[in-house]
């Protein structure tokens, strides 16, 4: 159960009281989801979300609420944050910074075929695109020097096989970070977490249709192709042994590279970046795992995942980009 911070009906009035969204209808807090503590928020008005956040603070906040703001007014399907009377659309609650946004239709979809990879990586590409105009700057505060910062607290839990490949990757992506292609790797605002659950569909299986993708609060300025490279690591492999599935893809990143040509860089680059991207997600369910925080009650993802991913990620030295 992910509501770490209980809302009354009197709170959600007055709340409320501060937007022009109608009149509370209904409040029902949302179980999935490990980082917030979200409610559907129905109001006279419509359909919404409000998200309590647990973990970011006030200053980082705003890009990510303002990129999803700019995304929604440049047609890229992503929740709309709701502005308050104030002009705002950041306020709070219980002394938690909180946000309302418009709740999408559809569902995810835990099977994904080549059409679903296909609509996400087409989505992913506009959003890049669109993100070139955002103005707000924040790193992926998952990036290179959390793993750096991170990694060290992790060892003492780790075999001696485990710490090896953890330490001999992040040499790599060191390395790799300091060099000449990493510089010509096209970047912007990036979701950074487009994982099967943070994309919702509506349609059918057979003919499934982008309802929008949710979940922006690890979202930073990175290279594309890594955030290219977390999707695909999620949503084009055999769910048991993390090899890639070729038709899924090849819908994927076909589909990304018909709206948005990948860079000659970014083929030099793709092997080292799915490698990074699996990585980053080792790290941060080993962190989860050994060293979890006071309010995650939530039974933590498995890590070793990763770590079967980022091994078969090293077998994979010649693979090309479309
Ligand atoms: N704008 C939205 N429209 C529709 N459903 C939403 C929206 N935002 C969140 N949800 C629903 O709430 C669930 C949890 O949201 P979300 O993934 O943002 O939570 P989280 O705590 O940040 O999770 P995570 O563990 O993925 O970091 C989603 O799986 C989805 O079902
Ligand atoms: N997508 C992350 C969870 C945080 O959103 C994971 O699967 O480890």
């Amino acid at each position: 159960m992910a509501v770490f911070t209980p809302v009354s009906e009197n709170d959600a009035h007055e709340l409320l009281a501060r937007y022009t969204l109608g009149e509370l209808v209904s409040l029902r807090g949302i179980t999935a989801g490990i980082e917030n503590t979200n409610f559907f928020l129905t109001t006279t008005h419509g359909e919404y979300v409000l998200t309590i956040f647990e973990v970011l603070t006030a200053q980082q906040l705003p890009f990510y609420i303002e990129l999803m703001h700019h995304l929604a007014q440049h047609h890229i399907p992503v929740p709309q944050p709701q502005t308050l009377r104030s002009g705002e659309r950041l306020t709070a609650l219980h002394g938690k910074p909180c946000v309302i946004v418009t709740r999408l239709g559809g569902g995810y979809e835990p099977a994904p075929s080549p059409a679903h990879c296909a609509l996400a990586g087409a989505t992913l590409a506009q959003a890049h695109l669109a993100g070139q105009s955002f103005e707000i700057k924040q790193a992926n505060l998952r990036g290179l020097p959390w793993w750096k910062r991170t990694v060290p607290l992790l060892l003492p839990f780790l075999s001696a096989e485990q710490s090896e490949l953890i330490q001999r990757t992040l040499a790599d992506q060191t390395r790799f970070a300091a060099g000449s292609i990493y510089r010509q790797l096209p970047f912007g605002p990036a979701h950074c977490d487009l994982f099967r659950d943070n994309v919702l569909f509506d349609g059918t299986f057979e003919m499934p249709r982008m309802g929008g993708f949710i979940d922006f609060y690890f979202a930073g300025q990175d290279t594309w192709l890594f955030d290219v490279a977390v999707s695909v690591n999620d949503w084009c492999i055999e769910q048991t042994t993390g090899v890639f599935d070729a038709e899924k893809l090849n819908a994927w990143l076909q589909a990304y590279a018909s709206v948005r040509p990948f860079t000659e860089a970014e083929q030099h680059a793709w092997p080292i970046l799915l490698q990074a991207a699996a990585l980053r997600f080792w790290v941060s369910r080993l962190y989860d795992y050994f060293l979890p925080r006071p309010a995650q009650t939530l039974k933590p993802h498995d890590p070793r995942h990763f770590e079967r991913i980022l091994r078969e990620r090293y077998k994979m030295v010649a693979i090309a980009l479309p």
